[in-house]
């Protein structure tokens, strides 16, 4: 039997809404799964013990390492027979620690010397006010690297604060820098000693595995900055790859693999591999770095990459997948929002705002066929580019900040409107002066509140 040509198209419309009634129904229930396994774990987390004061494990984290040491140290004391309360360290107040007498700190240094944004709030707020916690105890772990002068600067704040309101100390704080794994054996010791509720189950080790280099794309080529690629990695076809919108991927390299390299996936698991938009980073000497000549020039097409998959909580959707999105960044910060733009893509779900900024039109539109289709086809209600290098004589530049100074109306329309704000890029130069540029359109309360709210959410780097 043939169908008419009006058939043939009735069949294929039919085909595509059931379609995507199934691809809904997915999402609909991924995301029942995990928020019924979010609210079980921490539930059995704060059952351990009936009766007894929950041990407080408390995280500052930007990138999500010091969240992981956290969730895995909680995992442990749970196992071990504790009860705990795992929080990001602005979900503690002045109430919270009053009621607390043991404590755990987890917190990484961010900027030059700053908290992560997950505890700038206790940073305004409660440490900026003395406090007796003397009946308080606590362990602390330092996240940071050396390479920055104000090595671990906030954990070493968070420390001072606590001896100067009178907590005790149960051992000196331990600093990890750069992910040292002596840093970490010397913390899982102190929780044995700390737990006292008998041998510890052992850390669960991340694992890596053997993903492909399936493509890679010059993205700017004749473009003033350095050469930037998009590169595809094929999981290995054991393993479902699992990830959200906003999540990051981990690469060992051959050269270093004791220090794997973060990048921000700018893909989605129902694209079937992962997406890097990488730039390729020059040492003093003009020769590629390490990670990313290797990534961008020397692995050959099909070679093996270690890899892991790294859930990134600040940065992904959740509570806000409903919300109308503001997405800020800039360079190969676009990989991050671009994920969140094929998520919502996918789900048909808006408005979105995208704002991005890079040097010059002529080389540096990314993913510029992709950007011009969301906005034909309603993904972008807004798309608003500043090219910093394409400025008439005389005229000073304009950068993604300044795109926010003009658009001051509608961003107040748009966060009125209940948006959530992402923003993914360079800290220096850009990220600070989004801040800067959203805490002037906005104001002081509205920004507070933002935050509150995980209505303000960064990856920058
Ligand atoms: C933009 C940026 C700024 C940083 N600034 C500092 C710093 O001032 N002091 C420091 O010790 N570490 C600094 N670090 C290193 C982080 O603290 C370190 O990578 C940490 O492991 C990140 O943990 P997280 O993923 O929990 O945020 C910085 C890292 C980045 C990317």
């Amino acid at each position: 039997m043939f169908l008419s040509e009006s058939g043939l198209r009735i069949l294929a419309a039919a085909v595509l809404v059931l379609l995507y009634v199934v691809m809904c129904a997915a999402i609909w229930w991924r995301e029942r799964r995990q928020r019924a396994r979010a609210q079980h774990e921490a539930a059995a987390l704060a059952s351990a013990r009936e009766g007894a004061l929950p041990l407080l494990v408390a995280y500052a984290s930007q990138t999500g390492q010091a969240e992981e040491l956290a969730r895995e140290t909680a995992r442990l004391l749970h196992t071990a027979g504790e009860s705990v309360h795992l929080c990001a360290l602005d979900a503690v107040d002045v109430k919270l620690l009053a009621q607390t007498q043991r404590a755990l700190f987890i917190a990484s240094t961010y900027g030059e010397g700053d908290p992560p944004d997950n505890a700038a709030l206790f940073l305004a707020h409660s440490m900026a006010q003395a406090q007796d916690l003397s009946h308080l105890q606590y362990g602390l772990l330092a996240l940071g690297d050396r390479q920055y002068a104000q090595f671990c600067g906030f954990g070493r704040a968070l420390d001072g604060w606590l001896r100067a309101a009178g907590a005790s100390p149960w051992f000196e704080r331990i600093e990890m820098d750069n992910g040292a794994p002596q840093a970490l054996t010397a913390w899982q010791h102190q929780l044995t000693q700390i737990s006292s509720l008998g041998d510890m189950p052992a850390w669960e080790q991340p694992v890596f595995s053997e993903w492909t280099l399936a493509a890679r794309r010059h993205m700017n080529p004749g473009s003033a900055g350095e050469p930037v690629f998009h590169i595809e990695l094929q999981p290995p076809a054991t393993e479902p790859a699992l990830w959200e919108s906003g999540d990051l991927a981990q690469v060992c390299i051959p050269a270093d693999p004791q220090h794997p390299r973060e990048y921000s996936i700018a893909s989605i698991a129902q694209d079937g591999c992962v997406h890097l938009l990488m730039r390729q980073a020059r040492r003093e000497d003009g020769s590629p770095g390490l990670a990313s000549g290797w990534l961008t020039q020397g692995a050959p097409l099909g070679a093996a990459i270690t890899l892991r998959l790294r859930a990134h909580r600040n940065f992904r959707l959740e509570d806000n997948l409903q919300r109308p999105l503001v997405l800020i960044g800039n360079g190969t910060g676009l990989a991050g929002l671009r994920s969140h733009l094929r998520a919502r893509a996918a789900a048909g779900l808006g408005p979105n705002w995208l704002l991005f900024g890079e040097r010059n039109a002529a080389h540096d539109r990314l993913y510029g066929d992709e950007l011009q289709a969301w906005c034909e086809g309603g993904v972008l209600q807004r798309l608003d580019l500043a090219f910093s290098r394409d400025r008439s004589e005389g005229a000073p530049r304009a950068y993604v900040q300044d795109l926010l100074a003009q658009s001051g109306d509608v961003l107040r329309q748009w966060v009125a409107q209940g948006a959530a704000i992402y923003v993914c890029g360079s800290l220096q130069g850009m990220a600070q002066g989004v801040d800067q540029a959203l805490h002037a359109v906005l104001g002081e309360a509205q920004m507070d509140q933002l935050v509150r709210s995980g209505r303000y959410r960064r990856d920058v780097y």
